[in-house]
């Protein structure tokens, strides 16, 4: 725990600005030509990544997370969706790998998400909390050799809620953000506790403009779900192996979860601190 509340730094959360930019350049094929930043953590704002299976609800913390902490929150599934949007000369390409439930080419992931680094620092971003990456061991050797990550949160949730999760997904086609319809009400039952989620609703101008994911359909999410536990949980370990791993199990929904995730990252002083300060 002493190491790991050593990468959790709350104290240097607010960091001074960038001025002694080191890039880094590689020979790993995928990463060829694509620059990445190493700079001193001192110099720099958190550097984090969140895993977890699909539905866990990474997107929904993560975003929090950045928010509160003034860091981008990059989900390299919405570079990969906007990409997929622009109709670009390889949208066909992904379209039908995502829509399989299939991952994207590590080329072409370190690409989008480089590229969507290189702007954030153009306009003065420091630091990151990546969402959706990395996703294969694979992934997290290129990224360990080509710039520094602090921690690694796991989120955890029981499994019999995660498809109904999926499922329940929405995103408003207009402002772009997630939403979730769906009530996840489960008995406890041979001493297992029981779990309750409300639904994550829109504002009421958003309700009418929903839409669901064409990758969210059933059998597209239990196929996402076994990719994930076929090349995504080797990564857990690759990051436990580190000491930089902070695992959390989800204890219901938002109201409930919040909370003891700032706590878990020492950070449920630091909400009071920036509430005090606004
Ligand atoms: N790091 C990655 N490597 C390969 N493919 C990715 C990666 N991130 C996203 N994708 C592609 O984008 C799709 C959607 O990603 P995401 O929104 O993160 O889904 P999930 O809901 O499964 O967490 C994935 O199923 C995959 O095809």
């Amino acid at each position: 725990m002493a190491a790991l509340t050593r990468i959790l730094r709350p104290s240097s959360i607010s960091c001074s600005n960038i001025t002694k930019c080191r890039y880094f350049s590689t020979t790993v094929p995928e990463v060829q030509n694509h620059n990445f930043t190493r700079i001193d953590p001192k110099d720099r704002n958190v550097q984090w990544v969140f895993l977890g299976v699909p539905g866990v609800g990474k997107g929904t913390y993560a975003s929090r997370l950045s928010t509160l902490l003034g860091v981008p929150h990059i989900a390299t599934g919405d570079l990969v969706r906007e990409e997929l949007a622009s109709s670009g000369p390889i949208s066909q390409q992904l379209t039908e790998i995502v829509n399989q439930g299939k991952l994207v080419s590590d080329e072409i992931i370190f690409n989008l998400l480089s590229k969507r680094l290189a702007a954030g620092e153009a306009k003065g971003e420091s630091g990151f909390i990546l969402d959706g990456f990395p996703r294969t061991v694979k992934q997290a050797e290129i990224l360990e050799g080509v710039t520094d990550i602090d921690l690694v949160v796991n989120l955890k949730l029981r499994e019999d809620v995660l498809l109904d999760k999926c499922l329940g997904r929405r995103i408003c086609s207009q402002c772009g953000k997630n939403y979730n319809v769906a009530t996840i009400s489960v008995k406890g039952e041979n001493g297992k506790p029981g779990m309750s989620m409300a639904p994550l609703l829109p504002p009421a101008h958003c309700m009418s403009k929903l839409i669901t994911r064409a990758d969210d359909t059933e059998e597209v999410v239990k196929e996402r779900l076994r990719i994930y536990n076929e090349k995504s949980q080797p990564v857990e370990d690759f990051f436990r192996n580190r000491g930089k791993l902070l695992e959390f199990d989800l204890p219901g929904g938002i109201p409930e979860s919040w909370p003891r995730l700032l706590e878990a990252l020492n950070l449920d002083d630091y909400e009071e601190k920036q509430s005090a300060a606004a």
